[in-house]
């Protein structure tokens, strides 16, 4: 099996290029900051640079993770968000039916309102209420226009022990003894990057095997079970005390309306089908966690 990661150099990109070494499986590794060993740059929205990278290679998977994924400035970016978070995505997605390859694209719970508490499904239909969901939910619409052998997975609050993530933001509020406030109201699948990558691998791995079965079409994975901020960042502070003693234990409940958070109320994903198509189960995410504190303390 031979793999394009593009975006490789972020959360999901680092775990996978790992779990790729582990399986002996080759990869080529592409993002905009080239700041890891093996990743080349590759800035998606170059359109000439991209279509050299898909073409010339013989890759059978493209591993979309690139993306801007911070909210706010997605807000504030409005059109550099859509040529990277959509318009980048839909070329890839035509460049991979030029040259006969599946497309992974990564995307997300934002692409919800946030008013169904029972959990997305793949058949419910987006509303995005922030700017990072439409530019997302967009992406998603062009590749399914493209058609070719795509996969949508959508997935939640990726937390890993590098990068800017909900985990490093607390911890370093933490660690500067602040008071953290957070909505207990506000709730979502936290998805560790090295299970992310787990089930992206598992996916290749069958579609490999299964070229003749129509695997085609949106999945939802997230981090079992669903949680809200205030449990999620106390579960970071519990974590961290073996390791930190000077950690605050002020963590409260604020419980904001949804337009002061750029983040939607109830982003829970069923991740069913996958389960049922696939046969991938969910990991809690309190394993990935701990396994992530850990690492961040003890390295
Ligand atoms: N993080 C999360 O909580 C969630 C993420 N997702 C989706 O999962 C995928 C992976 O997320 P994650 O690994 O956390 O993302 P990261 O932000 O950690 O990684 C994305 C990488 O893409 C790079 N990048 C940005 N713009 C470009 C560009 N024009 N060309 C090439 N590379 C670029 C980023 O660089 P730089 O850092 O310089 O911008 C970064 O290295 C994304 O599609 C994301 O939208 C879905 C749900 C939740
Ligand atoms: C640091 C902090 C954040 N918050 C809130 C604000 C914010 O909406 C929420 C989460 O903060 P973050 O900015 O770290 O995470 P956020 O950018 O909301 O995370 C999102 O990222 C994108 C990429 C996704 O796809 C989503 O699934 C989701 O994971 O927590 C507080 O309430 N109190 C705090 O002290």
């Amino acid at each position: 099996m031979n793999v394009i990661i593009l975006g490789a150099s972020g959360q999901v990109g680092t775990a996978l290029m790992r779990k790729f070494d582990e399986h002996s499986i080759f990869f080529q590794a592409f993002d905009i900051k080239p700041n890891l060993p093996r990743v080349h740059r590759l800035d998606i929205t170059d359109v000439f640079a991209l279509e050299r990278v898909i073409t010339e290679s013989d890759a059978l998977f493209v591993i979309n993770c690139a993306a801007l994924n911070d909210m706010q400035y997605v807000e504030e970016h409005a059109k550099e968000a859509i040529e990277v978070n959509t318009l980048a995505c839909e070329n890839i997605a035509k460049l991979c039916v030029r040259t006969d390859k599946v497309l992974i694209q990564l995307s997300t719970d934002q692409v919800f309102d946030g008013e169904r508490k029972a959990g997305y499904t793949e058949r419910d239909n987006p509303n995005p209420i922030n700017h990072f969901g439409v530019t997302k939910h967009k992406a998603e619409q062009k590749i399914m226009q493209v058609g070719g052998n795509a996969i949508i997975l959508r997935t939640g609050m990726i937390f890993s022990e590098h990068g800017n993530n909900l985990l490093s933001n607390v911890l370093t509020l933490a660690k500067d003894n602040k008071t953290l406030y957070f909505s207990e109201l506000h709730y979502f699948n936290p998805t560790h990057n090295v299970d992310c990558a787990r089930v992206i691998v598992a996916m290749l791995d069958q579609i490999n095997c299964q070229a003749d079965v129509p695997l085609w079409g949106i999945y939802h994975y997230g981090g079992s079970d669903q949680t809200n901020f205030l449990e999620f960042s106390k579960a970071i502070i519990n974590g961290s005390k073996k390791y930190d003693s000077i950690i605050t234990e002020q963590v409260i409940a604020s419980n904001p309306t949804v337009a002061q958070l750029t983040h939607i109320k109830y982003a829970n994903l069923n991740c069913t089908k996958l389960l049922h198509t696939f046969g991938i189960k969910q990991l809690p995410w309190r394993r990935g966690l701990q396994r992530t504190l850990n690492t961040i303390y003890e390295s």
